[in-house]
């Protein structure tokens, strides 16, 4: 098909969306073959990703996850069918421009190694004609925004850099011209288990603050479970086996072989994707070391509950007080003798996930571990039943889902998101084209 001058084109939208917020990206029946293969590397695909959610690509080796990812920015023209970002049909987009729109971020980051940081930074806003003060402060900008100071490592090159700093780099270059969409092809694979963390850490903390479209493709069940807000589990020629939110893929799975591809301990992997801030917490007691312990020892047998939280004046916890030690205790609580159990070693934040919640527990001298927010602020209490019945209450909305889908006379399980109605496109002359899709 021959190129045509866009109108609008991507870069249109970038601008009129004030550039930050994602766009959706619709797959429609694309296929790929390549010359001399017999079988379709990415066989009929149809598929919608939502503006603003991580949609991540999970599957084995040669499933067909990057040739579908390349072929939204064209790095991979598609056999047949048709992709649209943002309601506009890639095809009628040149492909250079295109790319300045679309951030794309590969494994060991690809930097150019003659490069200082800050002109790999730059590359886009320079073809985009930037002026240097401009492209200037958004390098030290985006340095900024993932965590790399900018006096320290902007003039540096990337050997001077660590693979977990490099990967932090080719995020800040994808990120330059502020696109809508960003592709993130295996971005963590090289790196080391700790720092992978962290900048998976990083990007959902960026994904908070940048609304992106992201797609970002991995071999890992537990970086996809982490971040995608939906995933897509992936069979060969692209086919999809299941694509549905991570609690959905976990406590309903498609059949044998997403079960087999996410393997076992689906409760263990829920607790790792539940934050405490996402469950109900429990109240002890509260008290201040100045309370006296006959007036704590009546409220705890009003309120309930066999040990009493002694919180500073700003509210951060100090020390546990039981039952059994104000039995015929007088005087201020804070005066009382405490024993290691009344220590409060641990505690843990709203961001903390369930597993790390039961990790905290399990060590602690108590059945009960104290959650924080805010300048240690305290919040609430955990205890294991708190955690039981998180879990109980995700498979139970997650039951819930799957009767409402069988009773609408949907499939049991998400399979594939219906593509959005046929997108209306402005043709060449400035009318709405019905373009169907
Ligand atoms: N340029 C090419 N020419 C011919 N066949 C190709 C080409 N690129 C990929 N393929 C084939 O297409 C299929 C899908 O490859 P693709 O790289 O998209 O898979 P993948 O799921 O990303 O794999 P991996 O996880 O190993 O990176 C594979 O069978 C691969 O051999």
């Amino acid at each position: 098909m021959p190129e045509t001058t866009p109108s609008p084109s991507l870069a249109e939208l970038v601008s009129e969306n004030g550039g930050a917020r994602g766009v959706p990206i619709e797959l429609i029946s694309v296929s790929k073959r390549y010359g001399g293969s017999p079988d379709a590397a990415v066989d009929d695909l149809t598929m919608t990703i939502p503006a603003g959610e991580i949609v991540v690509f999970l599957g084995p080796s040669g499933c067909g996850k990057t040739t579908t990812m390349r072929m939204i920015n064209r790095l991979i023209e598609p056999t047949s069918g048709r992709i649209l970002i943002g309601g506009l049909d890639a095809r009628a987009q040149k492909p250079d421009e295109l790319r300045r729109h679309i951030g794309y971020v590969i494994q060991q980051a690809g930097l150019f190694p003659h490069m200082t940081v800050a002109a790999n930074i730059a590359q886009v806003p320079q073809m985009l004609g930037w002026d240097r003060q401009r492209i200037r402060a958004r390098v030290d900008e985006l340095l900024e925004l993932v965590g790399l100071d900018p006096v320290q490592y902007r003039d540096r090159y990337p050997r001077q850099l660590s693979g977990g700093q490099q990967q932090r780099v080719g995020v800040a270059r994808a990120l330059a011209a502020d696109p809508p969409v960003l592709l993130m092809d295996e971005p963590f694979g090289a790196l080391d288990p700790i720092t992978r963390e962290s900048l998976q850490d990083e990007l959902l903390r960026l994904q908070e603050e940048l609304s992106k479209t992201i797609v970002f493709v991995t071999h890992d069940v537990d970086e996809a479970l982490k971040l995608g807000d939906r995933i897509a589990i992936l069979d060969k020629g692209s086919r999809i086996v299941q694509y549905a939110t991570a609690e959905e893929i976990l406590t309903n799975p498609a059949g044998s072989y997403v079960e087999q591809f996410i393997g076992g301990e689906s409760s263990m992997r829920l607790l790792k994707l539940t934050r405490v801030s996402d469950v109900a917490l429990e109240q002890a007691v509260r008290a201040r070391a100045t309370d006296d312990a006959a007036d704590l020892r009546r409220r705890m047998a009003e309120e309930g509950g066999d040990c009493a939280i002694v919180l500073d004046e700003r509210q951060r916890p100090l020390r546990w007080v039981s039952a059994a030690a104000l039995e015929g205790a007088s005087g201020p609580v804070g005066e009382l003798p405490g024993g290691e159990e009344d220590r409060i070693d641990t505690v843990i934040s709203g961001r903390s996930t369930l597993q790390e919640a039961v990790e905290a527990l399990l060590n602690a001298e108590q059945e009960l571990v104290p959650v924080v927010g805010k300048r240690r602020h305290y919040t609430g209490v955990v205890t294991l039943a708190t955690v039981q019945q998180a879990i109980a209450e995700i498979k139970e909305r997650e039951r819930r889902l799957r009767r409402e889908r069988v009773a609408a006379g949907q499939s049991a399980v998400s399979v594939a998101a219906e593509p959005a109605p046929a997108a209306v496109v402005p043709d060449a002359t400035g009318r709405d084209g019905g373009d169907t899709a």
